[in-house]
């Protein structure tokens, strides 16, 4: 699935970080009206901690029903560049194309139970392959164990980064309740078997990823502002490990080389690095 080597499109090779990279890495641009000049663009990769810089950097989004998933994958996209998947509305938009599958999947989204692995992980898979963008946060996904298994098997790859809002049942109850989007599954009949699966099948997945130190648990009860002050907190306490975007630039005028890292935590935060050997 990840075969698009964006190295393969570049004339050089990166090199592993010389003891000036690694000096310099962090340092901040002088003032916020100091850009880089306007150069041609000789290469651009994305250079993902985890992950083999062959595919985007993959956040899977875990949390009961209702604890705030879309909510704060909706901020976290547009304050940290990523795309948006959401599984659920991945069955939706299928349930909506009136297939024969769509009928299958609204049964079954209805009784809040579990749509098969390979009708959701194509579904997924499909979205991140015709996304361009570096960083994906995957909602609602995996639900189960074998959700799981059949992603890593298909894609042969790893979550990065995993996500876990954790809420209590009378909170998640309450905000699924006055959702008012008309939702088949938001009345509580289904909610209460909802719930029952998170427990039973979807809470295993966060302890699979726990267990492998993926898996980073916020508190979801405060309001959406305090959960994404959260949020940031863990990306910034995560940063060095994360994302590292790094734009090799062409020469300036004064025949210069520079490489530019941009470091999502902090939205519109970039950091100039002159590089000499590239000189
Ligand atoms: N921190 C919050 N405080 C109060 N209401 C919230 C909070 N976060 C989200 N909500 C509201 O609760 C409802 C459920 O939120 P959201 O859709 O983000 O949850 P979800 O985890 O994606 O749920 P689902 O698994 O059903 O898709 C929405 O109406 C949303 O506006
Ligand atoms: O990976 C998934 C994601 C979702 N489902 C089904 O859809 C509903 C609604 O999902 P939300 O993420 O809450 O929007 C969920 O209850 C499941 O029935 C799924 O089967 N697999
Ligand atoms: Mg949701």
């Amino acid at each position: 699935m990840w075969r698009r080597r964006l190295s393969a499109l570049l004339p050089r090779t990166p090199s592993a970080p010389s003891s000036y990279q690694q000096k310099h890495r962090h340092i901040l641009l002088p003032t916020p009206n100091e850009k880089p000049p306007a150069l041609n663009l000789l290469r651009l990769f994305t250079s993902l901690a985890g992950s083999d810089g062959d595919r985007p950097f993959i956040a899977f989004v875990l949390g009961g029903p209702g604890s705030g998933k879309g909510t704060q994958c909706s901020r976290i996209a547009s304050d940290f560049g990523f795309a948006h998947v959401s599984a659920g509305d991945l069955l939706r938009n299928e349930i909506s194309s009136g297939t024969d599958k769509g009928e299958d999947i609204l049964e079954i989204i209805r009784e809040g139970r579990i749509v098969p692995s390979e009708i959701t992980v194509e579904l997924i898979r499909k979205a991140i392959e015709s996304s361009t963008a570096k960083r994906v946060l995957i909602d609602g996904f995996p639900r189960c164990e074998e959700n799981r298994i059949a992603f890593e098997k298909l894609t042969g790859t790893e979550p990065d980064l995993v996500i876990f809002f954790d809420c209590p049942e009378d909170l998640m109850v309450k905000r699924l309740l006055g959702r008012n989007q008309g939702r088949v599954d938001d009345n509580i009949e289904t909610i209460k078997k909802r719930l029952k699966v998170f427990e039973s099948l979807n809470m295993p997945v966060v302890n699979y990823y726990s267990s492998r130190g993926k898996a980073h648990k916020i508190n979801a009860t405060g309001t959406a502002d305090e959960i994404f002050e959260a949020v940031r907190k863990l990306f910034s306490s995560l940063r060095s490990q994360l994302i590292i975007e790094m734009c090799f630039l062409s020469s300036d005028a004064k025949g210069r080389c520079y490489e530019a890292v941009f470091f999502p935590p902090e939205p519109g935060e970039s950091r100039l690095v002159e590089i000499p050997h590239y000189v």
